[in-house]
């Protein structure tokens, strides 16, 4: 098939971010190759010889109790892990993938609605790649942002397709969210969550929709550049396509997270890496594209509220750590993160004392 734009920059810029096609438009429109905006710089793509086949994240079983440990040692360790019998149910799960392809099989004209220029609020937005506007190469992922503030604005504005189902995947998650943050908490001696602690630790949500479209050239580009998360904690619901790699313990090669059905990621975000002073790691990782189907992935980022200043915990400096990370306001450390290309681990630099 011929396509149906095209491939000058312009056009292709045109067609994906502003006529609200998103990369989804374009790889259905027949394509055969990616446009030269998307190819990655040689050390961005995905090298196959780089991939560690001997290491493998842990998998947590919430039901056995002795998960506490476990977790602490995860988060320390790998900074990722997978739970499984977590409480929250397949269905709702199952539920999340199904509106997620729901909103992304809408035309064009309707998820334009959604886009940074025409939304009638902040919180909602639909996008494509991560910052297209700072980014040299862009990535070859399109999205639908849900920042929660109350549920009456949710269902005034998120989109009738998903709404309901990513408000349900959200709240059934709520006691897992809680129950794997206290459990970091007790690792650190921190027994008593504390209101302020408690919302610097999860004052706020964001759940992302992810929509990776099958793709020519895989290996030129990528489904989401090397970057880590600012949340505290990511809970994060992927399909069986695979195609996640978190970067090695010792700085080296990438692991793949293998899809488990029914289980959820977790990761540590730069914010409690930054709380925890530096114990718990945000550690970097990527998605490589897929040449041979689509992939879709919903991850709910646990934040502090944007007006909470974060800092490493009083009771670490009071128990006489030296404080590696200064207090940031949590939105300019949002700001930060989200004016440039995704940079790997460099983000956290902006808290470095
Ligand atoms: O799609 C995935 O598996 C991960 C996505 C991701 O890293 C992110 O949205 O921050
Ligand atoms: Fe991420």
């Amino acid at each position: 098939m011929a396509p149906a734009i095209s491939a000058d920059s312009q056009n292709v810029t045109d067609f994906v971010v502003k006529k609200g096609n998103g990369i989804k438009g374009l790889a259905e429109s027949g394509l055969q190759s990616v446009p030269k905006q998307y190819i990655q710089p040689l050390e961005e793509q995905m090298d196959m010889q780089n991939i560690v086949t001997h290491e493998f994240i842990p998998v947590i079983d919430m039901s056995k109790g002795d998960d506490l440990k476990l977790i602490c040692d995860a988060a320390e360790k790998w900074g990722f892990f997978q739970v499984i019998n977590h409480g929250v149910p397949i269905e709702v799960l199952e539920n999340v993938k199904v509106a997620t392809n729901s909103f992304f099989g809408l035309p064009a004209e309707e998820k334009l609605k959604y886009t940074k220029e025409n939304s009638v609020t902040n919180n909602v937005r639909y996008g494509t790649s991560f910052v297209p506007e700072a980014e040299t190469s862009l990535e070859w992922k399109d999205y639908l942002s849900l920042f929660y503030t109350s549920e009456k604005e949710a269902s005034a504005f998120w989109p009738k397709e998903c709404k309901e189902q990513a408000l349900e995947y959200m709240k059934r998650s709520e006691l897992l969210i809680t129950r794997i943050l206290e459990a970091l908490m007790k690792g650190l001696n921190v027994t008593n969550i504390d209101a302020p602690t408690s919302t610097m630790l999860m004052g706020s949500k964001r759940i992302n929709l992810n929509y990776y479209p099958k793709c020519p050239n895989p290996e030129l580009t990528v489904g989401v550049g090397r970057h880590s998360d600012i949340s505290t904690i990511t809970v994060l619901l992927q399909d069986d396509i695979g195609g996640l790699y978190v970067r090695g313990i010792d700085g080296k090669g990438w692991i793949h997270v293998p899809p488990i059905t029914g289980s959820l990621v977790i990761n540590v975000g730069d914010a409690l890496q930054i709380i925890s002073n530096g114990r718990y790691k945000s550690i970097e990782h990527r998605v490589a594209a897929n040449g041979s189907t689509n992939r879709i992935s919903v991850p709910i980022f646990v934040n502090p509220r944007p007006k909470d200043s974060i800092g490493p915990l009083p009771e670490l400096l009071e128990m006489g750590e030296k404080p590696i990370y200064k207090q940031v306001l949590y939105s300019d450390y949002a700001k930060h993160f989200f004016n440039k290309a995704h940079d790997g681990k460099k983000t956290i630099d902006f808290a470095n004392i």
